[in-house]
Order: C-alpha cells, then structure tokens, then sequence
C-alpha cells in the first residue's frame, strides 16, 4: 500500500526564502512531529500539502493521490488544524458546526457531541468570544469528528493548558491504534514529541535537515562534552552544533558508536533530547574542527 503522505522534492520560492527539494515520507499508523526554529518554512510545508499555496515544483501525494488533482477527495479524509483561525468570528460554535458538517460525508455528530462534552466547549458562544486555546479545541473537534484517516496539524498544542494538552496527545495516541490512520504535526513543543512521536522531521532554513524514528535518534546520537583541547585532535567523525566556552566544548554527534571510538574516555556522552538535537541541529556553531 502506498504512504499516507509522500512529499517528493518539493520546491518553493519566496522573495527572501525557500523551501529546498523538500522529500517527507509517512507510513499509515504512525505519528511524526514536525520540528525547526521560527520560520524555517514549517508552515509553508503544512500549506502546501494542503493546496493552500502552489509549488514550484515536485510532488505532494496524499493517501496515495495528487493533491492538486485529487483536492476534495483528499479533503475528505484528512483533519487539519490550522494555527490561524480560519472560521466566521460572528457564528456561534453549533452555527460553525452546522455551516461545516455538510462537506463531510463521514461526519459523526455524536464524536462531535462527545468532544465538545470533553473540551467543555461552549455551543452557544460566539467564535470571536472564545480564547485561543478554546478555538483550538473547536477546530480539534472538527478535525477528529469526521473519521479523517490523516490529521494535519500546525501547532496545534500552543495555546493548550497543560491538561488539554496532554489529554489531546492521548487522543491522538489512540487515534494511531486504527493501524490505518497518521498525524503528522509541526510543534515548537518538544516535550509533547517525546511522548507520542514515533518519527521526528526537522526543516532549518527551508531544508529538511533529518527525518528519522524518534527511537532511532535517541539510540543513535550522543551529546558530547569535554575539554576544548580534545577538539584540537583530528576527529573524522562530524560533530555538530559545537559550542565553545571557556570551560571546554560541547557538541551533538550523529553516531554514538563511532564518536566513542575515537574519543574514547576524554569526553563526556549524555543522551539527547528531541529538545537537543533541534537545538545543535540549528545553531551555528562557534568552532571549525579541522577537516571539516
Ligand atoms: N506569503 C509569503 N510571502 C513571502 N514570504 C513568506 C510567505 N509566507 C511565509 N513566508 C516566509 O517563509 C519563511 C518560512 O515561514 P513559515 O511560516 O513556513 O515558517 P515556520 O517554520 O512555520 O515558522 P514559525 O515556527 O515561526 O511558525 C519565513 O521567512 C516567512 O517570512
């Protein structure tokens, strides 16, 4: 069976930025968290699977389609929660609800009923008197009362108290159990991806610098930290993100087993955080190790 999503190298151009041969793969059953620093083009990303603004060039299938071609049948099938509010301020969330249900074939009242119970929503309120974190719970109970085989979603966590957050994971968690269905989720959060992310995406400056499980990352890399004359020596193996102080170096590595190999017991290796692989990932670092 085809991936859920397969974004294969796609480009797009601004004036001042771009999104470079972007390649993003995701298998049914799965969640992957889209990381990266403030406008490194997740957004974008997020818009362009869903027609939301055109390519240059490459290819976007959804649940094995075009997603230019195949646009309202794709539609159908994915939730998408946006970080911008996108629904009539002046309608009251039921009068919402009503104006939307009739695009959704598959669309389930009482999975409605039971997240508005859930989020405690009110029906009667109008969209523009709800705050922020309210209108993300509005936009999550669309998006997860249709029967969507994929949810797509743009931070969709800020703006959650600590408790909708974590109840929200948890239903996506359970979501992924129907072995048929995938989230695919950009978040500044990185903590939430530690705990339900089974694949980690990260974009830097319009490029996808990794995508990987989440397993593989953690097992794999290593931080290393030591004296700054240990950098001094020929080190083959890529360090990444070096940070120099006046107190030694610290840095990421891609191969644990290899840096150890030649750094041996000079150093220090700790275990990453998704936190830390986005950080080293995406700073500059301070110190050019020869040879690379
Ligand atoms: N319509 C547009 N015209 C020109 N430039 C744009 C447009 N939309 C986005 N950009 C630029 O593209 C870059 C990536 O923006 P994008 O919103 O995709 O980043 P992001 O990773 O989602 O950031 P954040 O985490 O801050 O939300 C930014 O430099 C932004 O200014």
């Amino acid at each position: 069976m085809s991936s859920i999503l397969e974004i294969a190298n796609v480009s797009k151009k601004y004036k001042g930025f771009e999104l470079k041969d972007i390649n993003i793969t995701l298998e049914r059953g799965y969640i992957m968290g889209f990381i990266g620093p403030n406008g490194a083009g997740k957004s974008s990303t997020i818009k362009l699977i869903m027609n939301l603004i055109k390519k240059d060039s490459g290819e976007i299938n959804v649940f094995g389609l075009d997603n230019i071609k195949n646009e309202i049948e794709i539609k159908e099938k994915i939730g998408f929660v946006y970080d911008e509010n996108y629904y009539y301020e002046e309608l009251t969330i039921q009068e919402m609800k009503n104006l939307i249900r009739p695009f959704y074939s598959l669309w389930d009242e009482a999975a409605f009923t039971k997240y508005v119970k859930d989020f405690n929503l009110p029906l009667k309120k109008k969209i523009k008197q709800l705050s922020k974190g309210m209108k993300m719970k509005f936009s999550l109970a669309i998006a997860l009362s249709h029967h969507a085989e994929l949810l797509i979603m743009d931070e969709p966590t800020s703006g959650l108290d600590p408790l909708v957050r974590s109840e929200l994971l948890e239903i996506l968690q359970s979501l992924i159990q129907d072995e048929n269905k995938s989230v695919f989720f950009s978040t500044h959060i990185t903590s939430d991806l530690d705990k339900i992310a089974d694949y980690i995406t990260l974009i830097n400056n319009g490029e996808i610098v990794l995508s990987k499980t989440k397993d593989e990352l953690i097992d794999k890399y290593c931080i290393v930290k030591g004296r700054k004359d240990t950098l001094a020596a020929n080190i083959e193996e890529p360090l990444i993100g070096i940070k120099v102080n006046e107190y030694g170096f610290e840095a990421l590595s891609k191969n644990k087993k290899e840096i150890r190999k030649i750094l041996g017991d000079s150093v220090l290796y700790e275990k990453p955080t998704i936190e830390d692989i986005l950080v080293f990932s995406t700073r500059r670092s301070d110190h050019i190790v020869s040879s690379y």
